[in-house]
């Protein structure tokens, strides 16, 4: 037997961070869970017994905090890319890090119309992820996402014209509710070196609030013939406004909303155009994915 491939860190690993800004007392944080995995030339810790390959994941877990201390934690794709090249830099043996950074929601306060300069609140559970891959001499992969999104509208989505056949059960529908949790992804052009990743800091944060913005705008206003043609807009959409994003992908759960035939109670009317009342289906959902390029 032999190893086909590894790699091992610390996951989970939750990181908080606070900037005071001296002159105005304006506080600002930033809450992430970071994983960390390195590979390289390590299989005689799984074959051999042999440690001494072995950076221990409580040594990995130390750097992540150190990074985050000596570093900006912002935008994540810096964060990330900076702790990533730094295992491999700093380990001859160690020839990939891959790290995962998700920052978790603390949206500032606003009070009687005024932000509060120390106060926040989890609005949702949507996440702003970044994916890095350094490897040695290969330079630094970075994928964005946003995950944990979930969104509702109460019309203006349509399914039908699909397959009808001895399988198919399903009626077709000219207005539905359409929910789902927005989990999109988009792959930046490699990086060379970790100098080309601080060039490109400006555009991180305008190309997830350009997703984010693109997703629920487009949400919003296709009256959608499908989950399918909606995200591939999306996809459309983002890379025509980032430049240096080569694919875009989306990952999109269909969260049924049934109706109910309550016609056995005294007639009442609450199928097709008459429904007002819904049965949520927390399960099955219809999942649909798609990776889009350009061409
Ligand atoms: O948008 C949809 N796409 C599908 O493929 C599908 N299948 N059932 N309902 C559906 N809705």
């Amino acid at each position: 037997a032999a190893i086909v491939e590894a790699r091992y860190g610390k996951d989970n690993v939750r990181v908080y961070k606070v900037h005071r800004d001296e002159k105005s007392g304006v506080q600002t944080v930033t809450e992430m869970t970071v994983c960390a995995l390195l590979e390289g030339d390590i299989e005689p810790s799984y074959t051999d017994a042999d440690n001494s390959v072995v950076v221990a994941t409580d040594s990995i877990k130390n750097t992540i905090y150190i990074k985050a201390k000596e570093n900006p934690v912002t935008p994540p794709e810096l964060y990330a890319s900076i702790l990533a090249s730094h295992f491999v830099d700093t380990y001859k043996h160690i020839h990939a890090a891959h790290v995962k950074v998700i920052v978790h929601r603390w949206t500032r306060m606003t009070l009687d119309g005024k932000p509060h300069p120390h106060s926040f609140f989890r609005d949702g559970n949507e996440t702003r992820n970044v994916e890095v891959t350094a490897r040695e001499g290969k330079g630094i992969e970075v994928r964005s996402s946003i995950s944990g999104l979930l969104v509702l509208k109460s019309t203006g989505s349509q399914f039908h014209g699909f397959v009808r056949d001895e399988y198919t059960t399903l009626p077709e529908v000219w207005d539905r509710i359409l929910s789902t949790e927005i989990d999109s992804t988009w792959k930046w052009n490699n990086f060379e070196s970790l100098r080309s990743v601080r060039a490109s800091v400006p555009k991180f944060d305008k190309a997830w609030a350009a997703a984010r913005e693109i997703t629920m705008k487009l949400f919003a206003e296709e009256n959608s013939p499908s989950v399918q043609n909606t995200m591939y807009k999306m996809c459309e959409h983002i890379l025509k406004a980032v430049p240096d994003v080569d694919t875009v992908e989306y990952s999109l759960p269909n969260k049924h909303y049934f109706e109910i035939d309550l016609s056995f109670h005294k007639g009442i009317k609450n199928t097709g155009a008459d429904t007002t009342v819904y049965a949520p289906q927390s399960g099955p959902n219809g999942l649909i994915k798609c990776t889009v390029g350009r061409k």
